[in-house]
């Protein structure tokens, strides 16, 4: 089996080559597929990233989420540790950690059994996850167990198996602009 690293590498630059046009389409049809999950549209309150570089796009769906009334917690890092706070606007992210777009920290979001859309880069079928190789979701959710955990990615990040560990936090589902991906089928 590959080693995270070169996982890592070799998926970032395949994501890295999907044209603008490429990735709003597939961003868009896994968004369509997510608003029609109940855990979607029963939730008041979501946990999601800010889209950076060529991850799935998020911005429309925090933009529709404030729009419905909905709770929106977006994260930031400080002092190596990750944590959510709530947001009113979009347009009041700052760049931070890595020139991703982060929030002000002033509303720290306390839920403790929320939707939590998460990003990443290589995922396979049973639900594990590699990120950028800090740690901060699987730390994140360790001390959150009960977070509903549904990750969007490319299709071309779905691989048949990645390396794991025991720390890691396996997915409840997976969303690729193809297929929803059913890791644990109890989560309603
Ligand atoms: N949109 C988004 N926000 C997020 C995450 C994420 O994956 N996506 N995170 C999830 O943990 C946290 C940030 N984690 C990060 C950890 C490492 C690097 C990083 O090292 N970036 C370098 C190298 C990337 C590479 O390997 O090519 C860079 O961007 O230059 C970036 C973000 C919190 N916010
Ligand atoms: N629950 C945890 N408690 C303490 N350390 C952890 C925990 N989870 C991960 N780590 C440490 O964080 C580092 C990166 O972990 P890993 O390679 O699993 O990150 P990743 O899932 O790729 O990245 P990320 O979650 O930032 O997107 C490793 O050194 C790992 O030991």
């Amino acid at each position: 089996m590959q080693a995270k690293a070169d996982i890592r590498k070799e998926v970032l630059q395949r994501r890295n080559q999907l044209t603008a046009k490429e990735l709003e389409s597939k961003s868009f049809a896994i968004y369509d597929q997510l608003k029609l999950l109940d855990i979607y549209k029963q939730a008041s309150v979501i946990y999601v990233y800010m889209d950076f570089k060529n991850e799935v796009i998020t911005k429309h769906m925090i933009e529709d989420a404030l729009c419905d009334g909905k709770k929106v917690a977006i994260p930031k890092i400080i002092d190596d540790i990750m944590d959510f706070y709530y947001i009113d606007d979009i347009e009041n992210l700052k760049s931070g950690y890595f020139g991703i777009r982060e929030p002000d920290p002033i509303m720290l979001a306390k839920e403790k059994n929320s939707l939590m859309i998460i990003p990443g880069v290589a995922f396979d079928k049973k639900g594990h996850r590699i990120g950028y190789g800090k740690g901060f979701y699987d730390r994140f959710l360790h001390q959150h167990e009960q977070f509903k955990k549904v990750a969007l990615a490319f299709e071309l990040q779905v691989l048949d198996t990645i390396p794991h560990e025991t720390h890691d936090v396996l997915m409840d589902r997976i969303i690729t602009e193809e297929r929803i991906i059913i890791v644990n089928s109890t989560m309603k």
